[in-house]
């Protein structure tokens, strides 16, 4: 469906989610928004400013009131998608929803796909793929380290840096061309030396950066604690005080928990997983062997391993850098080398909320500006690198020419700048409706 000149449909969606509220906000964009605005509601109202209007379904024999709704027109191109924009904000009941859906069907909009109007806005140039990347992931923020960060993102801190590598890069890359077209002429030595400099040096900025890399990328998307320890130990037990609530069946009887329980809890402004498995043990019961399988499963997927146990000897450590915790020590003293707690009177759980926060913080730290938020932008300045390492051990130009091109490439597809349309439904396709 277009208009007939051929410009794009106009499109809508609830962006304010199907969640029970007050206000619903349901926003159109596309050239024919104007005309769908006027149909619902008369003359279109001063750009930008929120108007009460009645808006009415004329289609029938006799117009009929949808609702009393703030009408905002925003004429493009100062809008987020840069295109002609409305926004109606309706009473949020389910009916009066559904009634003014109808009605701009009726007038030839349809529903947006996920991420279209950020898609939208990405195809007009008001924003670059990171900017978009960093509207979803502010969307899905749920800590204040994760606002902050995916906030930098859409004011353009990572599109900045990549852009001046990139930048950098064609510099060079112009010194490469004028090194192969004029291979005769008298270039000064230092052209060359220049050039190679110039390539070390950058590939040296993009593996220090990959190598400090991970830290902001678990951040976006959150951290995987694994409780594990032998039946008993009280594994359930400690999931449901650091999580505050009942999420798993505590009981006397050893092999309990048979499958994974999950519950997310905020440790040290990250969000985490904390997962509680079976017990490890040998056993013939066939489900929980199958328990006992998927706990050693989680223990390999986990960001951080706690590994409780009881009594007095410490037990062979299942994973590096995890945590050893020795339960139940108003029975019995912790080891030493193990962290003692009891569930059941408090003792030691705010020294271990505490070296549960620093495990989080230190696993999402790293560079405070312009971090590496995500594997598609891992891939990206990694082949970038590797193009330029094969230019950098490539003596012939033409071939060292073309590795710093593909490296380009790479680059530009990190921001968007060039060759993206197989990309676009990956990025845009990850968000909500409405967005
Ligand atoms: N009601 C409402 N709230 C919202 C949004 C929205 O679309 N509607 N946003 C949606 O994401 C965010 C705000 N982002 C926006 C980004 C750009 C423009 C915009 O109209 N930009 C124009 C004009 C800028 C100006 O002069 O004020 C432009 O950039 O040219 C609007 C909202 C969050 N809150
Ligand atoms: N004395 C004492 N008992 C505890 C403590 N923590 C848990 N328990 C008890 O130990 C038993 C086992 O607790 P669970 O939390 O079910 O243990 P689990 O490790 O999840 O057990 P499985 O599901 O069998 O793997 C229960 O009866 C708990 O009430 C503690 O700190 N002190």
């Amino acid at each position: 469906m277009q208009e007939s000149d051929g410009s794009p449909p106009v499109i809508f969606a609830l962006a304010s989610g199907l969640s029970r509220a007050a206000i619903a906000v349901m926003r159109l964009s596309g050239k024919g928004s104007g005309r769908i605005v006027e149909s619902l509601c008369g003359r279109l109202p001063a750009p930008r400013r929120a108007s009460l209007r009645g808006l009415w379904n004329r289609h029938g024999l006799t117009p009929v009131l949808l609702d009393r709704a703030l009408v905002l027109w925003f004429p493009g191109p100062d809008s987020y998608t840069g295109e002609d924009s409305a926004e109606l904000h309706l009473h949020a009941g389910p009916a009066v929803i559904s009634a003014v859906a109808d009605a701009l069907v009726a007038l030839g909009a349809r529903p947006a796909e996920p991420g279209e109007f950020s898609r939208r806005a990405f195809a007009n140039g008001r924003l670059d793929l990171m900017q978009a990347e960093g509207i979803a992931d502010l969307i899905d923020a749920e800590t204040e380290a994760q606002r902050r960060q995916a906030l930098a993102q859409v004011d353009g801190a990572q599109s900045r840096l990549y852009q001046q590598w990139a930048d950098r890069l064609r510099t060079l890359l112009a010194h490469q061309e004028a090194l192969i077209d004029f291979p005769d002429e008298e270039l000064p030595p230092e052209v060359e030396q220049g050039l190679l400099d110039g390539l070390t040096a950058l590939h040296a900025t993009m593996t220090a950066y990959l190598r400090e890399g991970a830290g902001a990328e678990r951040l976006r998307r959150g951290l995987v604690f694994a409780i594990v320890g032998e039946p008993n130990v009280g594994k359930s037990s400690l999931l449901n005080a650091l999580a505050g609530r009942d999420a798993a069946i505590v009981s006397a009887r050893a092999g309990t928990t048979r499958d994974a329980i999950e519950t997310r809890i905020v440790l040290g402004d990250v969000p985490v997983t904390l997962v509680d498995t079976a017990g490890l043990r040998e056993t013939e019961d066939e489900i929980e062997a199958e328990g006992v399988r998927r706990s050693l499963f989680h223990v390999k997927q986990a960001d951080c391993v706690v590994q409780v146990f009881t009594g007095s000897i410490l037990p062979p450590r299942l994973e590096e850098g995890g945590l050893l915790v020795c339960n139940k020590i108003d029975q019995q003293p912790a080891p030493e080398g193990a962290m003692g707690i009891s569930v059941l009177t408090h003792a030691g759980m705010d020294v271990l909320r505490k070296g549960l926060a620093e495990k989080a913080r230190a696993l999402t730290s790293g560079r405070a500006n312009a971090p590496l938020t995500r594997a598609r932008h891992r891939a990206a300045i990694e082949e970038t690198a590797h193009h330029i390492g094969r230019a950098l051990s490539l003596a012939w130009p033409e071939m060292r020419g073309e590795e710093m091109r593909l490296a380009m490439r790479a680059l530009g597809r990190l921001t968007g700048a060039v060759d993206v349309e197989a990309l676009l439904d990956t990025v845009f396709g990850q968000f909500c409706i409405g967005k």
